[in-house]
């Protein structure tokens, strides 16, 4: 009996699908289009597609016993058609007795095993190709037609149609392109999700590794109980939830980088980036690049575009770090990104905008600096809308045991050896010294002593006479040996000396340089110059020696 529809091709939509597909990147929602489309076809019964894929439920399968191979079969993973004479009878689901086909087994299998399409013209009551056949003939089903999904050489699965009719040569060629192109698509689907499920486990590794480092860091916690203390936290929690940039005062050593990192954990940015500059270890010709970037070519050296500390910080806090370092022509630009937000990469004239929270600190007098003209006031206006004032540690004394038994309890964790008890004695000497280097002299102190102490009786090993300067002698707690000659060409120890006394030589060396520069560290008659290696390196030993650049000299 003819069909009302007979003449009608299978395939009715094939060029709108093509367009379709190429749209689509999300795996189920090409999956459910290609087969949807295809049973808009009023000629279509059922449009399927199966994929190959790991074998997943190999106990229950009935196809068990026929499956070659049970580590890979077909997934059936769409389906779409109707029932010919109850409408409300839907086959758009993927379970039931066909969601899995083992490789090679009837039509399905063979597409797959073979790459090949199949067109079966005249299916019927006793062809052996057909599994229902009281499906078949009440549904009017007389034609199958089936093409493997290949993309560039791999099967990766078969596209059928059940039609009422038969199919033919044309549509089974327009199946073809379609299938076709379905591979291609379905191939750039699964590379997205690919992509996307490495983005998502690169995103959770790197709020791991964050916290990880957070949890690491020396930066824990602000140790301490003094009322001193007390009021920079007070500070610290007014501030941290508003946007307004804050300036940190206080001498080398004391913990502003700690407080800076404070500020920004208990903000709202604290889920975003934390960026540090360290402002004194800039060489001058590379501070523009390094705030706002640049583009390949804008310099030599510049061999491709690389974003500067705003753009990391974007969204979340920039912390500027000894801020009175940044020479003259600089502070314009910051000041304008402070203000506006925008800045231009180097070598570059497009504008980008940024929104990034500036924490400064610093151990300079910046008003000082403003007024003799080295810093700018305007950009020290807008830098120190609220500022933090972290006191000394000699101001802060009642602060040394809590902070003494932090420092000591993590060094003999590190070293393995048992936490060594801090007695009265200890106490008291540390007490009566100057600490001029402040907390990360204390911190420096104790891993020494701790160190050079017998592991039954902990000395601590401090620099003695709390004002002395550049003469002071060795340490209170251990036996010192005579100092070498501090001046007139290469120090010849008469005895082996101890790290301790080693660094307190550097020290004073350091200090006695200084003196002569009148603290002048970079460029002609610097420290740098006298002692013949370069200025970063001399800010980085004045402050691993807790000596403050300026303020003795
Ligand atoms: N209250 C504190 N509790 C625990 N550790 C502290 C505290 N304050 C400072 N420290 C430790 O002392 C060391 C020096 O602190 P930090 O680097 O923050 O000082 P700073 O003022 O930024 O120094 P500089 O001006 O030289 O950069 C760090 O190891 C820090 O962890």
């Amino acid at each position: 009996m003819a069909d009302a529809w007979d003449n009608e091709p299978v395939v009715t939509n094939g060029p709108q699908l093509l367009l379709e597909l190429a749209h689509e990147h999300q795996m189920d929602h090409l999956l459910t289009l290609l087969v949807h489309r295809l049973a808009e076809s009023p000629r279509v019964a059922l449009a399927r597609i199966w994929l190959k894929r790991p074998g997943d439920r190999c106990g229950q399968c009935r196809m068990r016993p026929e499956c070659p191979n049970q580590t890979e079969c077909l997934h059936l993973v769409a389906s779409a058609g109707q029932s010919r004479d109850l409408p409300d009878d839907r086959w758009n689901s993927i379970d039931g007795d066909f969601q899995r086909f083992p490789l090679g087994v009837r039509k399905v299998g063979w597409i797959a095993a073979n790459g090949q399409p199949l067109e079966i013209p005249n299916l019927g009551i006793g062809n052996p190709w057909i599994a229902q056949p009281q499906w078949i003939q009440r549904e009017g089903i007389t034609g199958f037609g089936g093409q493997p999904l290949v993309h560039r050489g791999e099967i990766m699965g078969v596209l059928a149609v059940f039609a009422r009719g038969t199919i033919g040569e044309l549509c089974m060629q327009w199946l073809r392109t379609i299938a076709n192109h379905a591979a291609a698509a379905l191939a750039t689907a699964r590379a997205f999700a690919e992509i996307e499920s490495l983005k998502r486990q690169l995103e959770s590794e790197n709020e791991y590794l964050r916290e990880e480092v957070e949890r690491r860091s020396a930066f824990g916690e602000l140790i301490g109980q003094s009322a001193a203390l007390q009021q920079v936290t007070q500070r610290i929690d007014l501030v941290a939830p508003t946007t307004a940039n804050v300036l940190i005062l206080g001498e080398s050593g004391t913990g502003k980088e700690l407080v800076a990192r404070e500020l920004h954990r208990r903000s709202l940015r604290a889920k975003q980036p934390l960026i540090q500059v360290n402002c004194a270890a800039i060489p001058r010709e590379l501070y523009e690049s390094e705030f706002f970037g640049h583009v390949r070519g804008a310099f030599t050296g510049a061999l491709r575009d690389r974003m500067g500390r705003f753009e990391l910080a974007n969204g979340g806090t920039l912390f500027l770090d000894e801020i009175g370092e940044i020479p003259l022509e600089l502070q314009a630009k910051l000041l304008r990104v402070l203000q506006e937000g925008k800045l231009e990469r180097v070598g570059e004239e497009r504008t980008r905008s940024v929104d990034v929270r500036i924490i400064a600190a610093t151990n300079r007098d910046l008003r000082q600096e403003a007024d003799a003209g080295r810093f700018r006031p305007d950009l020290y206006y807008r830098l120190s809308v609220f500022p933090i004032e972290v006191p000394p540690l000699r101001d802060r004394l009642d602060d040394l045991p809590l902070l003494a038994e932090h420092f000591l309890e993590r060094t003999a964790r590190q070293l393995g050896r048992p936490k060594p008890r801090l007695t009265r004695a200890v106490m008291q000497q540390m007490q009566q010294y100057h600490w001029p280097g402040n907390i990360r002299e204390l911190q420096h102190i104790l891993e020494r002593s701790l160190i050079i102490s017998a592991p039954d009786r902990f000395r601590v090993d401090l620099p003695s006479g709390s004002t002395s300067a550049a003469g002071s002698n060795l340490s209170a707690g251990v036996e010192s040996a005579p100092l070498p000659a501090a001046s007139g060409g290469p120090a010849t120890p008469r005895e082996i000396l101890t790290d301790a006394q080693l660094r307190q030589i550097e020290a004073e060396n350091l200090r006695a340089a200084m003196k002569v520069c009148r603290g002048k560290v970079s460029g002609r008659g610097g420290v740098a110059e006298l002692l013949g290696v370069k200025p970063t390196t001399v800010f980085s030993r004045l402050k691993s020696l807790g000596i403050e650049p300026r303020v003795d000299f």
